[in-house]
C-alpha cells in the first residue's frame, strides 16, 4: 500500500497531472469509460443492489456524464489565476489567487450509490490536478471490482488508482499520508477517518448519515408532495443519503398521508412490489436485519392505521417512513432543532414564506423546497452535510475547490523602496500613520483617474504653500512634519473615500 501510495506520489510530483490539455485527456478518457462500458456498469449496480437499467442510468450515470461535461467546458476558467482586489500599497503589484492540486488524495466511497459516490468525487480530483486513489465499499463489490478493472484502461495508471478491501485494507491505506480525503459513509467510520487523517494534518471532507425531516404544511398540495415524497424515499429501496427520513405534519394531515403514499406507491410499482424490476433490494442481510428490527414495537402505519413515531428518530437508510404528528410549524422547527444537524430539510407549502422561515430557523447540509433529493442533481449547489451530517462539499465548481489549494500570490517588482521604507525600520508615528492610509483604503481602478487629478492639484498646493511659508518652516525646524502628514494623509483619505 505504502509504495502505491509512493509510486502515485512520485506520478504527481513529475508534474504530469497539472497542465490542463492532460486533465481535459483524462476527463475525456472517463466520458469514453462510461460510454463505451455503460452496460458492464449497468449490470454491476443490478448485481449489487438490483437496480434497473433506467434507474442506474438516471440515478447514477446521467450525474457523472453531466459533471464531466461540466468539467470539461468549465476546467480553463475555474483552474485559471483569480485578481484580488489591491490596495494603495499594492496598486503597482500582480495580485490573485492560483487554484493548485493539493497532491495524492484519497476518495472513500459508500455502497448505496456506488458508481457515483466514488466518480462523481474522482471527476473534481483530476480536473484540479491531482492523483487519486479510489478505495470504493466492499459491500457493492460487484461495482468495486468492474472500478479497479476499467480504470487504468481509460485513465493513467501511474496517476489513478483503484484499491479494493474492507476494513482491514482500509485501515491500512488510511496509515499513509494524503493531501485530502473525502469520505462517505457513516458517522462512526467518519470519526476513524477523520482521526486517521488528524495524524498527517490531512484535511478532510465527510460526507455522511441522513436523519431528513420533511415538513408538509396544511396548505400544500398533498398528491404532489405525498408523490414526490414517495419517489424520493423508495428510490434504490430506501438506501439514499438525503432520502426524507420522516415526515413532520399536524395530526390531522397524517391519515391522508399515509393514504396517498400507500396509493402511489402501489402507482408505481404495481400491487406486487416484490416483482417490480423499478424496486430495488436492501444491500445485504446485516442491512436487512437492522432496518427490520426498526419495526419491532411499532405501529405500521400502511393500512391506514396511524403511526406514531417514537421521539428518537434514527437514519432509517431503508424503507421506512416515520409520521411524527405535531401542532404546527413552531413545534416542527423545534423538533428538528433538537437533534442533529440532518443532511437534507424538505418543506412542502404553498407559502413561500414558510419554506424561507423554515430556511432560516434550522440548519442542514441541504434544502429543497417541495420536492426531495433534487438539490443533489444541481451541480452549480455545493453538495455536503453540517454538524454530524458532515463537513465540506463537492460538486461542479466545489469539487474542483475541494480538491484545490486557493493560493495568493504577491508580484512585486524591485522597485518602489521610497514607499517600502514606510515597513522598515526604525518606525516613527508618521510612519503608522502612512501605512494606515496605505493598508486600510481600497484600490479601485475607476478611482485612478480621480487620483492622479487630486494628485497632481494637492502636489501643486503643497508646492505653494511650502513658497509661502518657507520662513516659518524654517523657523520651527520641522517640528510639524509628523502632523502635516498625518493632516497630508487624512486629507487624502476623505477627499478620496478610498
Ligand atoms: N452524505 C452523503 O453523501 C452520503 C452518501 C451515501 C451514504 N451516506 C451515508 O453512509 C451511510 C451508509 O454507508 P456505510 O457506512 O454503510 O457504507 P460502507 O459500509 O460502504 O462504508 C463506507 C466506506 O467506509 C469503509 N469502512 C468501513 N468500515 C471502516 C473502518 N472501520 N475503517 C475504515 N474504513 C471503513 C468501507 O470500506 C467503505 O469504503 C449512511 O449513513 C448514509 O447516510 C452518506
Ligand atoms: C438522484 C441520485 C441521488 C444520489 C444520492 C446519493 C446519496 O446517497
Amino acid at each position: 500500500m505504502e509504495r502505491q501510495v509512493q509510486r502515485l506520489r512520485q506520478a504527481f510530483r513529475s508534474g504530469r497531472s497539472r497542465p490542463l490539455r492532460f486533465r481535459q485527456q483524462q476527463l475525456e478518457g472517463l466520458c469514453r469509460m462510461v460510454q463505451e462500458r455503460e452496460k458492464d456498469i449497468v449490470e454491476a449496480l443490478a448485481a449489487d443492489l438490483s437496480k434497473s437499467a433506467l434507474n442506474a442510468y438516471s440515478h447514477e450515470i446521467i450525474s457523472i456524464l453531466g459533471e464531466i461535461d461540466f468539467m470539461l467546458r468549465n476546467l480553463s476558467d475555474l483552474a485559471s489565476a483569480k485578481p484580488a482586489k489591491k490596495n494603495l500599497l499594492t496598486m503597482m503589484d500582480e495580485v490573485y489567487v492560483q487554484p493548485e492540486p493539493l497532491g495524492v488524495v484519497l476518495i472513500i466511497g459508500a455502497w448505496n450509490y456506488p458508481f457515483v459516490l466514488t466518480m462523481q468525487p474522482l471527476v473534481g480530483a483530476i480536473a484540479a490536478g491531482n492523483a487519486v486513489i479510489v478505495k470504493p465499499s466492499e459491500l457493492s463489490e460487484n461495482t468495486a471490482k468492474l472500478l479497479a478493472k476499467l480504470l487504468p484502461q481509460y485513465v493513467d495508471q501511474d496517476l489513478y488508482a483503484v484499491i479494493n478491501g474492507g476494513v482491514e485494507e482500509t485501515t491500512e491505506l488510511l496509515k499513509q499520508r494524503f493531501d485530502h480525503i473525502l469520505y462517505t459513509g457513516n458517522t462512526a467510520v467518519g470519526k476513524i477517518v477523520m482521526e486517521a487523517a488528524a495524524k498527517h494534518l490531512t484535511p478532510v471532507t465527510l460526507e455522511l448519515g441522513g436523519k431528513s425531516p420533511c415538513y408538509i404544511d396544511k396548505d400544500c398540495d398533498l398528491d404532489v408532495a405525498c408523490r414526490r415524497i414517495t419517489w424520493g424515499k423508495y428510490m434504490n429501496c430506501g438506501q439514499t443519503c438525503i432520502a426524507p427520513d420522516y415526515v413532520l405534519c399536524e395530526a390531522s394531515l397524517q391519515d391522508q398521508i399515509v393514504q396517498k403514499i400507500k396509493e402511489t406507491v402501489k402507482d408505481f410499482y404495481g400491487e406486487n412490489i416484490k416483482a417490480s424490476p423499478d424496486y430495488e433490494r436492501i444491500i445485504n442481510l446485516r442491512h436487512f436485519k437492522r432496518i427490520h428490527s426498526l419495526l419491532e414495537g411499532q405501529k405500521i402505519a400502511f393500512g391506514g392505521e396511524t403511526d406514531e413515531a417514537t421521539c428518537y428518530i434514527e437514519e432509517i437508510f431503508g424503507p421506512i417512513l416515520p409520521i411524527v404528528p405535531v401542532k404546527n410549524v413552531d413545534e416542527a422547527i423545534n423538533f428538528i432543532n433538537d437533534r442533529e444537524k440532518p443532511l437534507a430539510l424538505y418543506v412542502f407549502s404553498r407559502n413561500n414564506k414558510l419554506i424561507k422561515r423554515m430556511i432560516d430557523e434550522t440548519s442542514s447540509g441541504g434544502v429543497t423546497g417541495n420536492d426531495v433529493i433534487m438539490h443533489f442533481t444541481v451541480n452549480s449547489l455545493p453538495f455536503g452535510g453540517v454538524g454530524s451530517s458532515g463537513m465540506g462539499a463537492y460538486h461542479g465548481k466545489y469539487s474542483f475547490d475541494t480538491f484545490s489549494h486557493q493560493r495568493p500570490c504577491l508580484l512585486k517588482s524591485l522597485k518602489g523602496e521610497s514607499v517600502n521604507k514606510l515597513r522598515y525600520p526604525p518606525n516613527s508615528q508618521s510612519k503608522v500613520s502612512w501605512a494606515k492610509f496605505f493598508l486600510l483604503k481600497q484600490f479601485k481602478k475607476e478611482k485612478l483617474q480621480l487620483l492622479l487629478l487630486m494628485f497632481v492639484g494637492v502636489v501643486t498646493a503643497v508646492v505653494v504653500k511650502v513658497n509661502q511659508s518657507s520662513v516659518v518652516v524654517t523657523k520651527a525646524k520641522w517640528p510639524r512634519k509628523p502632523k502635516l502628514l498625518q493632516e497630508f494623509a487624512d486629507f487624502w483619505s476623505k477627499s478620496l473615500k478610498l
